[in-house]
C-alpha cells in the first residue's frame, strides 16, 4: 500500500480481473484521488483529461504526477477532449482499455444555467461520442460518475436509489439524468452493455499525504474550498445561505464523504462488473449521515485550530433543505462503506490546503534569452 493508504475490504494485491482502465477527467478533483486507488489495486490507468476544471502544464497532469509519486506508479496521460471523437478513437486503438471509468463534465451549477448549450453538448455529447467509440472498440464495460442531485428535493430521507429522479432544478444535475437515462436504453437494447452508475452524495477531503486536493480553475461555490479559502484569509467571510431551514440548528444537511472513501467506492464497482454481468446498476456513494452548515463549520475550526468569520444571508436560489444516502445497497452489493469522519474530511482538506496554498505548481517551460539566443 502506498503512503497512508487504507484497506477498504477490496483486493489489493489480488490481479485485478480489468488491466487497463480509461479514467476520463483523471486530472480533475474525483479522478485524481480514484486514480490512486485503482493503481494502489492494481490497475493500469490510461487518463485523459481537457483540464477544463483542472490544472494543466506543458508536461501533462501535476496532479497526476502527485499521484506517481503517491504511488510509485506510472499514469499514462493525454490531453484530449471527448468532443474531439477522432482523438478518443486514437486513443482506444493504440490502447486495449477493457473499462472505463467517466469522470469528464463539467459541473458547475450557476454556470449550466447561464450556458446550457455548452453543458448539454459537453457532458451529453462527450458521454455518446465516449460510448460510441467503446463500443466500436468491443469496450462495455463503464462506471459513470453520477451525483445524488438526479433525486432533486427529496420526499423522503434518506434516500435510497428508489426514490423518484428527474425533478430537477439545474441543467447541470439533467445533464447527469439525462445521461442515466441514455445508459438504461443502451443497457436494454444491447446486454453486452455492463454499467455502474454512482450517485455521489457531496464529495470533500483530500488524499491524506496533502499532495493531491481540490484547485478548481474554475470559480468555485462549494462550501469546504470555500471555507478552507476564509481560514487561509483569502476570503474575509464564509456566506452561509440560510439559517431557516427546518433542520436542527436552521442551515442546510447534506451527506458529506471523503474523496478517498468515494474513490474506493470505484474500486468496489470496478471488481462487481469484473466478476458478473449487471447490465445497469445504479448505488449511492454517501456515509449515510447528515450534517449541517454549522455543524461542518465547527468541526473544521475544531480539528484545524482556525476561525471562520461568518455571515447569514438568504437561502440560495436550487438548494435544497436536507439530503443524506441510504448507502446500504453499495454496503451489500458492493461490500463498500465509508471509513473516514468528518474530522478526517476536514483535516486532509486543510493539510493540502496548507501544503498547497496556490494549489498546483505549473511545470512551463520558458525559453530564457541570453544575448539574442534562446
Ligand atoms: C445547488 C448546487 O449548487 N448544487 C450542487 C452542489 O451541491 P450542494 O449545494 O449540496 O453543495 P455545496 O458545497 O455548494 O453546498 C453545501 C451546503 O453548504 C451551503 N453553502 C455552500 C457554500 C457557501 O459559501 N455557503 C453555504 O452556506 C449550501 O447552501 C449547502 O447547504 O455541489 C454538488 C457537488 O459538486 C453538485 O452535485 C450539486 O448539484
Amino acid at each position: 500500500m502506498g503512503i497512508h493508504g487504507r484497506s477498504n475490504g477490496h483486493t489489493e494485491g489480488a490481479m485485478p480481473r480489468f488491466k487497463t482502465i480509461l479514467v476520463t477527467g483523471g486530472a480533475g478533483y474525483i479522478g485524481s484521488h480514484c486514480v490512486v486507488d485503482l493503481l494502489q489495486n492494481g490497475h493500469e490507468v490510461v487518463a485523459i483529461d481537457n483540464f477544463a476544471n483542472a490544472v494543466g502544464d506543458d508536461d501533462g497532469s501535476p496532479a497526476l504526477r502527485k499521484v506517481e509519486e503517491i504511488t510509485g506508479k506510472k499514469v499514462t496521460f493525454y490531453r484530449a477532449d471527448l468532443l474531439d471523437k477522432p482523438q478518443i478513437n486514437d486513443i482506444f486503438d493504440k490502447h486495449s482499455v477493457e473499462c472505463v471509468v467517466h469522470f469528464a463534465a463539467l459541473k458547475a451549477v450557476g454556470e449550466s444555467m447561464a450556458q446550457p448549450l455548452l453543458y448539454y453538448q459537453n457532458n451529453v455529447l462527450g458521454m455518446l461520442n465516449l460510448l460510441e467509440v467503446m463500443r466500436s472498440h468491443g469496450c462495455f464495460q463503464l462506471v459513470f460518475s453520477s451525483s445524488c442531485t438526479v433525486y432533486g428535493e427529496p420526499e423522503r430521507l434518506p434516500i435510497t436509489e428508489e426514490h423518484p429522479t428527474g425533478k430537477i432544478t439545474n441543467v447541470y444535475g439533467r445533464t447527469k439524468y439525462f445521461i442515466e437515462e441514455m445508459l438504461k436504453d443502451l443497457s436494454v437494447a444491447d446486454e453486452r452493455w455492463n454499467i455502474i452508475s454512482l450517485r455521489y452524495f457531496n464529495p470533500v477531503g483530500a488524499h491524506p499525504s496533502g499532495l493531491i486536493g481540490e484547485d478548481p480553475t474554475k470559480e468555485f461555490t462549494n462550501l469546504m474550498p470555500f471555507m478552507a479559502q476564509v481560514a487561509l484569509g483569502k476570503k474575509p467571510v464564509l456566506t452561509v445561505f440560510g439559517n431557516d431551514y427546518n433542520t436542527p440548528d436552521g442551515t442546510g444537511v447534506r451527506d458529506y464523504i471523503h474523496v478517498m472513501d468515494l474513490a474506493s467506492g470505484h474500486v468496489a464497482a470496478l471488481n462487481l462488473l469484473s466478476a458478473n454481468h449487471v447490465g445497469l446498476k445504479v448505488y449511492n456513494l454517501g456515509t449515510g449521515k447528515g450534517v449541517s452548515v454549522k455543524q461542518l463549520v465547527d468541526v473544521f475550526e475544531r480539528v484545524t485550530g482556525t476561525r471562520i468569520p461568518l455571515q447569514y444571508e438568504a437561502r440560495r436560489l436550487g438548494d435544497i433543505t436536507a439530503m443524506w444516502a441510504d448507502a446500504s445497497l453499495a454496503r451489500t452489493e458492493l461490500g463498500w462503506t465509508t471509513t473516514r469522519s468528518v474530522e478526517e474530511m476536514c483535516t486532509d482538506f486543510w493539510r493540502w490546503q496548507t501544503m498547497n496554498p496556490d494549489g498546483y505548481v505549473k511545470k512551463n517551460k520558458t525559453s530564457v534569452i541570453v544575448n539574442g539566443k534562446s
